[in-house]
């Protein structure tokens, strides 16, 4: 989603009920989860720091009367005494204002791996990565894991903590003034809701400002990332000055919006520095008349100051979290869309209707099978039918032709399970017995072993198995120049593209797979190679479905689907193939 698209949507810049049910869905899903038990043992420890902080504070401020009043009355002993207990009672409630940040760290190193294993694990499920891409609702779900989940996590540990701790402060502060000037009760009071509404106007715009900064930070890293990717072709296309024209313009939107922000942070220090000041001198001028009265001991006088001040110090606590909740807002909406996603996914929610209908059985059985270019009407085939029975396997194999864009790849997308849009049914075999492989192979970060095994972990295999499936591929040559299987490189850069395009090859010739799908698989491999592998893979017994523009593999196929232009499209038996399949052209 780009920054322009989400200006649309206002609801996102709001606390609103969906934002506090979402704060509410976090909280649950951790701390009402097993996983959670280290995080309460330390949780119980915060709320004992909570009840002594409070409890020196009240002791502080009792203690702050009696050595006053010591003092004034010259009593010696007793001001020693309660000096003594005066520090006592500052340096705990010191020690635990220290603690609880402390603590909060521990139950905040438990939350956010915890978090991040979570949301990574649903967006790795059912394809959602592969569905959020699509949808392009989201943006940047990478930086989104990455920056969001830890300061989340601190922030939701920190504000209830820091509630508690202030309300509890506030209403053992508020008794004590009681007794000494109800009016001071009045005027904290009164200031603090002034200066809660003030701040929550003030900082209300900068959930909207924060929301754009971060989509601009995402879309400038993605173009960073790109250059870093395909540094070959942009080199070989000497692309650089445009690059350098597209980082630039994300990185003067990411100043942009920065910016606005800055200025406007300005605006804000300056408004809170004045409220502040304001306090200052408001509890002397309520307290030192009652004084001169005679209705008040000196000590009391700074008994209340004191008391007052800390009540006061509470209720900022409780108005700073206004600015942190606000800051947070936008990173708990951006974690909170990709879980709402994962969800959905999980659900089902997010199939288009008409949407195909997809089985799992022993046969790949495709029946009036309609397709169109998601998000469009554009019809890719209609009605297509075509079957593969397991019994059938190296006797069936197909071939798919048709002009560049008639829809080859996407009929794979489909039998795949990641296109969906559409009519009709497809009845594939259980996954594990498919493979399908396209033109450009995927390498993982790893050795040189994890490139075969994948996607299963590198121990799937022995060395003997590896080393006859390499042998079959011709990569021998390949793995002495790289020492062992277990060299790491940067694959995607270091192997040629048919280098790459063989490994994904012994992928299948080590999985078996009974349903192998091959989309341009072999197209950077000479004729030779691409001969001899076709040998092994025919050996193998398999149901070979081929996407191909060059006819030398036809020669490893019995039927020919041809997709034609509207939807159109046509079965053929290749003269050298065996048996026949319920032929018969769409449309
Ligand atoms: N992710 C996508 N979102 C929207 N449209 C897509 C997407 N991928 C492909 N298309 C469109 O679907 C149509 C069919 O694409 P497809 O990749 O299936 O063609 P193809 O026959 O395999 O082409 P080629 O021979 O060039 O590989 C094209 O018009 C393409 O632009």
């Amino acid at each position: 989603m780009s920054v322009q698209e989400i200006d649309k949507e206002n609801s996102k810049y709001r606390l609103n009920a969906l934002f506090f049910r979402r704060v509410w869905r976090l909280y649950r899903m951790f701390w009402l989860n097993k996983a959670s038990w280290k995080a309460w043992l330390v949780l119980a420890v915060l709320a004992a720091a909570v009840v002594g902080y409070t409890y020196s504070g009240a002791s502080f401020s009792v203690m702050t009367k009696e050595t006053t009043d010591a003092l004034v009355a010259k009593h010696q002993d007793e001001y020693i005494k309660f000096i003594i207990m005066l520090t006592l009672y500052g340096v705990i409630r010191s020690l635990m204002t220290g603690v609880m940040p402390l603590l909060e760290g521990l139950i905040n190193i438990v939350w956010w791996p915890w978090l991040s294993k979570d949301t990574i694990a649903k967006l790795l499920f059912k394809k959602n990565y592969y569905n959020i891409q699509q949808q392009k609702k989201i943006d940047n779900v990478d930086q989104r894991i990455e920056e969001e989940v830890s300061p989340v996590c601190s922030t939701l540990i920190e504000i209830p903590r820091a509630f508690l701790a202030s309300v509890g402060d506030v209403i053992v502060q508020a008794s004590i003034l009681y007794t000494l000037s109800p009016q001071i009760i009045i005027l904290v009071v009164g200031y603090t809701f002034f200066k809660f509404f003030v701040t929550y106007f003030i900082y209300r715009p900068t959930i909207r400002q924060i929301f754009k900064i971060k989509v601009a930070e995402g879309d400038l890293r993605y173009s960073l990332m790109q250059t870093k990717s395909n540094a070959e072709q942009i080199a070989l296309l000497r692309g650089e000055k445009a690059e350098t024209s597209v980082i630039y313009r994300f990185l003067d939107r990411t100043i942009n919006k920065t910016m606005i922000n800055v200025r406007y942070q300005w605006f804000v220090g300056l408004s809170s520095d004045f409220i502040e000041l304001l306090w200052s001198i408001l509890p002397m001028v309520i307290l030192v008349p009652v004084y001169f009265k005679g209705q008040m001991s000196y000590g009391q006088v700074m008994q209340g100051v004191a008391s007052a001040s800390m009540m006061l110090m509470s209720f900022s606590i409780l108005t700073r979290l206004i600015p942190q909740v606000i800051q947070i807002a936008p990173s708990i909406d951006r974690l909170a869309e990709v879980q709402e996603s994962n969800e959905q996914n999980n659900s089902g929610m997010n199939r288009p209707i008409p949407c195909v209908k997809m089985t799992t059985g022993n046969h790949l059985k495709v029946t009036d099978l309609s397709i169109y270019v998601p998000g469009t009407k554009n019809i890719l085939f209609d009605k297509l039918n075509f079957g593969l029975p397991p019994e059938a396997a190296g006797r069936n194999n197909i071939v798919i032709m048709g002009k560049t864009g008639s829809g080859k790849s996407s009929l794979f997308r489909v039998l795949s399970g990641l296109w969906n849009e559409g009519e009709g049914q497809v009845e594939m075999p259980p996954q594990d017995h498919v493979f399908f492989l396209p033109q450009k192979p995927y390498l993982i970060n790893g050795s040189l072993r994890d490139q075969f095994c994948y996607p299963y972990p590198k121990n799937t295999y022995s060395d003997q198995q590896l080393q006859a499936v390499i042998q079959q591929v011709k990569l021998s040559e390949m793995i002495s120049r790289y020492g062992s299987l277990d060299s790491v490189e940067n694959w995607r850069n270091s192997l040629s593209l048919g280098e790459q395009q063989r490994i994904a090859l012994a992928r299948v010739m080590l999985a078996k797979p009974g349903y192998l799908f091959l989309d341009e698989a072999t197209s950077a491999l000479d004729p030779v190679t691409e001969d001899l592998i076709y040998q092994q893979l025919v050996s193998l017994n398999i149901n070979i479905i081929t996407i191909a523009h060059n006819k030398t593999v036809m020669k490893y196929h019995h039927y020919l689907l041809m997709l034609h232009s509207r939807g159109e499209w046509s079965i053929d038996v290749i003269p050298s193939g065996s048996e026949i399949l319920p032929s018969g052209g769409g449309k």
